[in-house]
């Protein structure tokens, strides 16, 4: 899915009314009914909601979505202000909704005296995509005073205060909602950590807006959603071999980082490869064949790797575990001058080339590197906010001619031709010791299924994510291990299927 600007999305509104058989009411419509859809079908606890619209067309919804919960039999207040200037579409909800006798309509700065119930739902209509700056006076004070209440909150579009693609000043006053309800796309701003805080659970309401606009209108932004993955996953051949799936290796592994390797050879083999490797220090012979008895072992040195030397037609995973010794650091960089196939880089690995800034350009093109924050900051220097961190990506993904998978709670996966990928599976399950070497471990698999960079990479993230979900289900987030989120490769699997499937 494509993730558009707060213009690009004003500029898909007016296309839509001006070329389909819609009115811009009529959208503002059925925006509402999608929430009140979604309301109906989710709420099943509270009967009441209170309903703050501001002069907007976020506004106009908020109006529309009042009106049309009461017709469901929902107790509804509204709290505007009649003192400014509504939109037209706006102007013309607050018009039906002060015909209906039984909905009271307050001043906002009544809402002092107001009393709120413990069951009562507030929802956030004063602004959407059109906020042009930060909250300030009344509307900051009434956005102040509702974070502090305890009740559920909904924001409709956009938490107010939240600009759609950028980040707001660290002091912005912006609504704390529980869940917001967005028409037709993400946005940037949900996908980052100081922004995305504040939607709370996000649901994308589709609004039919234009698909002509949507195909025609560039971006760089996007987020894994189900296309995607269908355009990317191939369903396994029968008329296949072992040699059909490629070889992967896994270099990595030191005295007392044992586990890392396990759990990184593991994902492989999980993730279906053909032939696995694990290249690891002879102190890890016992434990790699026990753990892990379908792949082969190589030794790599003694307590530490000392040689990274694998069959040439191997996709090498190299980090997990592998530690920062000199002779390793030394061997990794001499490794590094002497290959040109894309290779895939995480933890030690990274820490490794981030000790000398030349060392970047060691780096094969197309690999694909997998850093967490800290481990780019140590390769990349620091940035004021993760809005700043994934451009500087972007560049460095250019620049170097290499993939960059951005490990966050929304991973972002950049492609050399300055494209983002936002992930959206996955869980605080996934933040533990271990969960990224099992991602090494299924892009390596993918790659080594000749999958392209670009496929794998996407593909790895979302299905690591979606396999975090399977796993939470079952053991929790708290409990959940990064071996149980291997063992659930297999349900992922069978729902890559299922989608894919073509049905009689
Ligand atoms: N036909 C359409 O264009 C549709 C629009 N929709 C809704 O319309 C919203 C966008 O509507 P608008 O473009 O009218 O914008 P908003 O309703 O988000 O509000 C913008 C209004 O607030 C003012 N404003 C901006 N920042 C402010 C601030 N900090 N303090 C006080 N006033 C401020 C602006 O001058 C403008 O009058 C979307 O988020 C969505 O909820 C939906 O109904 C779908 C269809
Ligand atoms: N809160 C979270 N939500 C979603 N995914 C997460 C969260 N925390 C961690 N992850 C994922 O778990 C993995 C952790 O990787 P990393 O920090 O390298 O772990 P390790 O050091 O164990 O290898 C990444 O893929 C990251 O995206
Ligand atoms: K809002």
């Amino acid at each position: 899915m494509k993730i558009f600007t707060a213009e690009q999305i004003s500029n898909c509104d007016q296309y839509t009314i001006k070329n389909e058989p819609v009115s811009s009411v009529h959208l503002m419509e059925r925006a509402a009914e999608a929430c009140v859809e979604w309301i109906s079908e989710n709420c099943n606890h509270h009967r009441n909601f209170v309903v703050f619209c501001g002069n907007g067309n976020n506004g106009g919804d908020g109006f529309a979505i009042a009106r049309m919960l009461y017709q469901k039999g929902f107790d509804i207040d509204v709290f505007t202000n009649t003192k400014i200037k509504f939109s037209t579409d706006a102007q013309e909800n607050f018009r039906h909704i002060k015909e209906i006798s039984g909905i009271t309509i307050r001043e906002f700065k009544e809402v002092l005296n107001y009393r709120f119930d413990s069951r009562t739902v507030i929802v956030d209509a004063l602004f959407g995509t059109g906020l042009s700056r930060s909250l300030n006076g009344d509307v900051k004070d009434l956005v102040e005073f509702l974070n502090q209440k305890k009740n559920i909150k909904i924001s409709i579009d956009l938490p107010s205060g939240l600009l759609a693609d950028t980040v707001s000043d660290s002091d912005s006053v912006v609504f704390m909602a529980d869940y917001t309800l967005s028409f037709q796309f993400w946005k940037k701003s949900f996908l980052h950590a100081e922004t995305g805080k504040f939607a709370g659970k996000v649901e994308i309401l589709d609004i039919n807006l234009s698909e002509d606009f949507i195909e025609e209108t560039e971006t760089g932004d996007f987020v894994i959603d189900d296309e995607v993955i269908k355009s990317i996953f191939k369903i396994r051949n029968e008329f296949s071999h072992k040699g059909t799936y490629g070889k992967a290796a896994i270099i990595g592994g030191s005295y007392g980082k044992m586990g890392a390797v396990v759990l990184s050879t593991r994902a492989v083999l999980k993730a279906g490869a053909g032939l696995t490797f694990t290249v690891a220090p002879k102190c890890g012979y016992e434990i790699l064949q026990t753990s892990d008895p379908e792949a082969m072992f190589i030794e790599g040195g003694k307590d530490y790797i000392e040689n990274f030397d694998v069959e040439e037609t191997a996709v090498c995973g190299i980090g997990p575990g592998l530690g920062t010794h000199e002779k390793t650091a030394k061997s990794l960089l001499n490794f590094l001058k002497s290959c040109s196939k894309p290779l895939i880089l995480d933890a030690d690995a990274l820490n490794i080339i981030a000790q000398d800034p030349a060392n970047l350009n060691l780096i094969p093109v197309k690999s694909i590197i997998t850093p967490h924050p800290k481990e780019f900051e140590r390769l990349f220097g620091k940035t004021e906010n993760s809005f700043e961190r994934t451009e500087l990506a972007k560049n460095k993904s250019r620049e170097l001619h290499i993939y960059i998978v951005l490990k966050d709670h929304h991973t972002q996966i950049i492609t050399p031709e300055g494209k983002v990928f936002y992930n959206i599976t996955g869980n605080s399950g996934l933040a533990k010791g271990g969960s990224g070497d099992i991602l090494t471990g299924i892009i390596t698999s993918f790659l080594a299924q000749k999958y392209s960079e670009h496929e794998a990479a996407i593909l790895a993230v979302w299905f690591h994510g979606k396999a975090a979900e399977f796993a939470s289900e079952k053991h929790s987030k708290e409990s959940m291990l990064p071996s149980d989120v291997i063992k659930e490769f297999g349900n992922v699997f069978s729902e890559l299927n299922d989608k894919v499937q073509k049905l009689l």
